[in-house]
């Protein structure tokens, strides 16, 4: 074996053939001494994707030895398949010519793996959704994700949850001493907990109020990772290209990273949520609002609520103010892709950052700087609206490949606001189906997309009072029988946490009166095959309903962290 600063050289056997092993640098690779083979096939794997090394020939899942021999070594590494956005681990068993030679490589690799893969996971607390999506969140952690943890030597602390919002309470309150990093095995909603809780934390730490619709929020850097296991599974998808679970266990083994924007929404000078997949109104807030009621549907809920949504034909009165983006660095219709790696979003870093430190990681909060990006000529758009939808990312998921807005920016500070409106069913028709294929949806007479910094959304004036009034009453009638009808058959929900939503909902609504009733409007006051036309939806910000419909809305730049990296380019695999 031959040893020196910068290689690692020898030859060791792969089943009955002979192989010359290189660690050089920033890779590991193998290639076949074989004199009549001219081609000499090279496998070659970067030491930032080794995800383990151990000693004799070792099984994938189960870690079993299956010959204990002095000679061997077993690497496990990221293997790419088909067209490269889905990871497998890889596996080979190599044969040295002595036990010093095995034990050399052993420890040559694992010292690699620690100099070039620094910012690897040791700790991670993790967090299980057992009713979301198909309710395979257990299933999923326990037979493919925790065995990846365990040979990638990286310890975790597991929580099943057992009411909506544990996790979140979990992160904002407990001690989090020692954890690199949280993960959701869950949709988008378990997501949403682990983003309000991982801001929330450091905004109490850093003693800035997350209220202030203009303050500069401090970026957080608690790293967090999503193990698909929901119903849309978005950003998942959008950040990583597939939504598999292996996939996204071993990003978060290799320590990727991804900044990624994320919208505060605010009602009046209260924060109501953050958001980073879509902040929608009319169509989707209504579909949101009809499948809560279907929730032991699963998944399908959301196509069954989409199909009796798209029957009602609603259109909504809205007044739509934006502020706009720089269009001279990017458009929502300029054709390109957020890929790993993207230029628009590490230019963005300076922008958004113009005070960071890069030698102690250190972010200033500035206030010339969040004057500055809510800088800008406000534009005003009244009329009457399909739908408003405004996303900070591509937003694609299974059903929607390409997503919401396919050539939105993961981390670039900006987001697309696209207003379909008012049009007939089969136009509506051709732009929801223009989801599901390459065409461009955004090129269709009645949808507008700006790339924006901040939105605000309230009701025409006096188009909305009487109907209000009006709203309430409906409103109220319906709520009572519909809570009390979940309440009488609690089997059908999802979960004891919806029918404790719902108690407190009648409670509430007995004793508040009118700012309840819109709560109660919002949850349960929608219905697709009510005759009545309606002149006010509700907003559905990442899978959950708004309590408010005038609100405001404002981008804030690479504000979390998620173990990926992007979509990667197939062509270039
Ligand atoms: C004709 C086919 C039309 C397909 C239209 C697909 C549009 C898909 C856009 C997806 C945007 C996804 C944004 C992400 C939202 C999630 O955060 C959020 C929460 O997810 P979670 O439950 O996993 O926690 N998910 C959602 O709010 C779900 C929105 C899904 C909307 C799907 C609508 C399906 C529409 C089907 C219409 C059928 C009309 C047929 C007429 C003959
Ligand atoms: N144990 C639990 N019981 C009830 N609700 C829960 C529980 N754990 C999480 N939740 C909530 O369930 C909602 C949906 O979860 P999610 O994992 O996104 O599944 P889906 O994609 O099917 O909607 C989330 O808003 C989350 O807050
Ligand atoms: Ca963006």
């Amino acid at each position: 074996m031959e040893i020196d600063s910068v290689r690692v050289e020898s030859s060791v056997w792969i089943g009955n053939k002979r192989y010359k092993a290189l660690l050089s640098g920033w890779y590991f690779s193998w290639t076949e001494i074989d004199k009549r083979n001219r081609e000499r096939k090279t496998i070659s794997v970067p030491v930032s994707e080794v995800i383990g090394v151990k000693e004799g020939r070792v099984e994938i899942q189960t870690q079993k030895k299956v010959e204990d021999t002095d000679l061997d070594f077993t690497l496990f590494y990221v293997k790419r398949n088909g067209h490269g956005l889905s990871w497998s681990l890889g596996r080979t068993q190599f044969c040295c010519p002595s036990r010093g030679v095995r034990d050399q490589w052993t420890t040559q690799l694992r010292t690699a793996l620690k100099t070039h893969s620094p910012s690897r996971p040791h700790r991670l607390l993790v967090f299980i959704n057992p009713f979301g999506g198909k309710k395979r969140g257990k299933q999923i952690f326990h037979s493919l994700v925790a065995p990846l943890f365990e040979l990638a030597g990286i310890s975790s602390h597991v929580v099943v949850t057992e009411r909506a919002n544990q996790a979140r309470d979990y992160i904002l309150k407990k001690d989090l001493t020692g954890f690199n990093g949280v993960i959701c095995v869950g949709g988008d909603g378990m997501f949403s907990e682990l983003l309000h809780g991982v801001i929330g934390r450091t905004q109490q730490e850093a003693g800035v109020s997350e209220h202030d619709p203009t303050v500069m929020l401090q970026p957080c850097d608690l790293h967090i990772g999503v193990i698909p296991a929901g119903s849309t599974d978005c950003v998942c998808f959008a950040t990583m290209g597939i939504n598999d679970p292996v996939t996204s266990t071993l990003h978060i083994i290799i320590g990727d990273s991804q900044p990624l924007d994320v919208c505060s929404v605010h009602y009046q000078n209260t924060l109501v949520r953050y958001s980073v997949s879509m902040v929608g109104y009319g169509f989707y807030g209504d579909v949101l609002a009809e499948s809560e009621r279907h929730r032991w549907m699963g998944p399908l809920r959301y196509d069954y609520s989409g199909f009796m949504v798209y029957l009602c034909n609603r259109s909504y009165p809205g007044l739509v103010q934006y502020l706009p983006a720089d269009s001279h660095i990017s458009s929502p219709r300029d054709k390109t892709r957020c890929l790993s790696g993207c230029r628009v979003c590490s230019e963005s870093k300076e922008r958004l950052f113009p005070h960071f430190d890069s030698s102690s990681s250190l972010y200033s909060t500035n206030v010339s700087q969040c004057n500055s990006e809510l800088e800008g000529e406000w534009v005003t758009i009244e009329g009457r609206f399909k739908c408003v939808s405004l996303t900070c990312m591509s937003s694609s998921c299974p059903r929607s490949p390409e997503g919401l807005s396919p050539s939105a920016h993961l981390a670039d500070g900006t987001a697309d606001l696209i207003m379909v409106r008012e049009t007939n069913p089969l136009g509506f028709l051709t732009f929801l189906h223009r989801h599901t294929t390459k065409q461009d949806q955004f090129d269709l007479p009645f949808v507008e997309v700006h790339r924006v910094k901040a939105v605000r959304f309230s009701l025409p004036p006096g188009e909305a009072e009487e109907e209000e009034v009006e709203y309430e009453k409906e409103a109220d009638r319906e709520i009572q029988t519909s809570a009390e009808r979940e309440l009488e058959d609690p089997e059908k929900l999802f979960c004891g946490n919806i029918a404790g939503q719902s108690q407190q909902h009648l409670a509430g609504w007995k004793e508040r009166g009118s700012e309840t009733s819109r709560l109660k409007r919002q949850g349960f006051a929608c219905g697709p095959c009510c005759t009545k036309p309606r002149s006010v939806s509700v907003w559905n910000c990442d899978g959950e309903i708004l309590p408010h419909t005038e609100i405001s809305c404002r981008v804030h730049g690479q504000l979390v962290r998620l173990f990926a990296r992007g979509i990667e380019n197939s062509t270039m695999q």
